[in-house]
């Protein structure tokens, strides 16, 4: 059951004008967080615009999204629903789609398996928190096997997933990383390239600041209280 919030707007705004983008979503981190952290870390401004679960079980907005669900962006005329069609839109328009055609389909790659982790981990928590915990921890050896190999290769990354930039599926892996560090707070101890990594981009300075804002740190990670 989501919890009802207050509706509310935050924007993240250094200057005095609105935003160029909107996400609309539940409070919580989510599927939004790796878009958020996308945008702090390229030094770009968005609003945030949080909906109740009183307004999205009204049903005007469910009945609009075009899959029936959240998160919603928009940038200026274009309205996007789908978390990793977000991301890539952003990383297109922002430069964080790797150098070449080979470096976007290793990229996409790379996205593609930090989904298949992230829908295990939000089946984990929606649907088997008590039963399924300790059961999933003890599986994340294996999947993070992949991660620490993909970093321990100069074939795709060398310090990023793939190339030599940050890219979007950066920050979509950081993000679920941090997540499963909540989880279980020793998972990455025996990944010692991953856990460097996650240091590594968790410390860029604008990254850094995010973190520790009020505004994650209060947002928080799922919709029904468990982590
Ligand atoms: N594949 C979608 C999944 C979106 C999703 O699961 N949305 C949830 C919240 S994060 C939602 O809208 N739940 C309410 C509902 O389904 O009515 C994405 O990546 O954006």
């Amino acid at each position: 059951m989501w919890r009802d919030w207050s509706r509310h707007i935050n924007i993240h705004s250094a200057g005095g004008k609105m935003p160029e983008y909107t996400i609309v979503s539940f409070n919580i981190r989510g599927r939004c967080e790796a878009a958020r952290m996308l945008l702090a870390d390229q030094g770009l401004e968005w609003k945030d615009e949080f909906v109740t679960i009183d307004t999205w079980l009204q049903g005007d907005l469910k009945a609009k999204a075009v899959f029936g669900q959240l998160p919603v962006f928009k940038d200026g005329g274009l309205t996007l629903y789908q978390s990793n069609a977000i991301l890539r839109h952003l990383a297109r328009k922002h430069g964080l789609y790797g150098k070449d055609l080979n470096d976007q389909s290793c990229i996409d790659m790379m996205n593609d398996g930090v989904e298949d982790l992230r829908i295990k981990y939000l089946q984990l928590i929606y649907k088997n928190y008590e039963e399924g915990k300790d059961a999933y921890i003890k599986s994340l050896p294996a999947e993070f096997k992949y991660f620490e190999n993909v970093l321990g290769q100069k074939k795709y990354g060398n310090g990023f997933l793939v190339g030599n930039k940050i890219s979007f599926a950066d920050y979509n892996l950081v993000d679920l990383l941090c997540n499963h560090l909540v989880l279980a707070p020793g998972c990455l101890a025996e990944f010692p390239l991953l856990s460097a990594y996650v240091k590594r981009i968790s410390s860029r300075p604008r990254i850094q600041a995010f973190l520790s804002s009020d505004a994650h740190k209060n947002r928080p990670i799922n919709g029904n209280g468990k982590q």
